[in-house]
């Protein structure tokens, strides 16, 4: 198995036969969220005016997303995945437009397959690309990409996740936990005087849940989108 980290949003991937999309803060905490509260998938757009685009033709889409961390006039959600485990998403679509987790996942596309996650649901992910990818196949090649170009939380993350596909964890859980929280991405999340960032996120991007599926990036239509895989 040859596992690579990569860090960055925006890096042109060689192919690999498997790639795993880590946004912890928030993105995929987000979209592990939706899933759980009934989405049926999340669409993948590189712009705002795109999301726009895809609204006018599909009207029952919502739109989720962030430019500079803030939400976007007119979407109907932005990243916080507090905010989205209230809602009640069954069977609804999503289309979403983040900085890091979704604009890496655009450039992560040279592959056979795609996973996206937060830490949320690492641990899942993990197991399930080692039990199809690594076990079978020791010559598969893997990336691993956190997606923040100089986030803690997507490395440390990363590096968690390459702890469990090789069977050497140097990471434990506890301490990844505390690098997501010591990371520079989520200090804006405690600073009173930006309100718009909540701290409840963070607390949510902290926590491992326990839920049966992984998220995989369906390439067959124009748009490429998110899809729940029951495992
Ligand atoms: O909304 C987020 O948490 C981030 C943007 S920033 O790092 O806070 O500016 O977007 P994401 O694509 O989820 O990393
Ligand atoms: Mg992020």
């Amino acid at each position: 198995m040859l596992i690579k980290i990569v860090q960055g949003n925006d890096k042109e991937l060689e192919f690999s036969d498997v790639n795993v999309v880590i946004d912890v803060i928030r993105a995929f905490t987000f979209a592990h969220h939706a899933f759980i509260q009934g989405a049926k998938q999340i669409l993948l757009v590189k712009t705002v005016e795109e999301a726009f685009e895809l609204k006018k033709s599909n009207p029952s889409y919502l739109l989720a997303g962030e430019v500079k961390g803030r939400g976007i006039k007119g979407f109907d959600l932005d990243n916080s995945p507090s905010l989205i485990s209230k809602y009640n998403l069954n069977g609804r679509s999503l289309v979403q437009k983040t900085t890091n987790g979704v604009n890496a996942t655009l450039h992560a596309l040279n592959t056979d397959i795609v996973f996206v996650t937060g830490y949320s649901n690492a641990k899942n992910t993990a197991d399930y690309v080692k039990n199809l990818y690594c076990s079978i196949n020791q010559d598969n090649s893997i990336h691993l990409v956190a997606s923040h170009p100089s986030g803690d939380d997507d490395l440390a993350c990363a590096e968690y996740i390459k702890g469990i596909l090789e069977e050497n964890i140097i990471e434990s859980a506890k301490m990844v936990e505390k690098r997501i929280q010591a990371s520079h991405v989520a200090e804006k999340f405690y600073d009173s005087e930006r309100p718009e960032f909540k701290e409840e996120d963070i607390a949510i991007c902290l926590k491992e849940l326990e839920s049966d599926f992984v998220m995989i990036v369906n390439q067959t239509n124009r748009v490429p989108r998110i899809e729940r895989v029951d495992i």
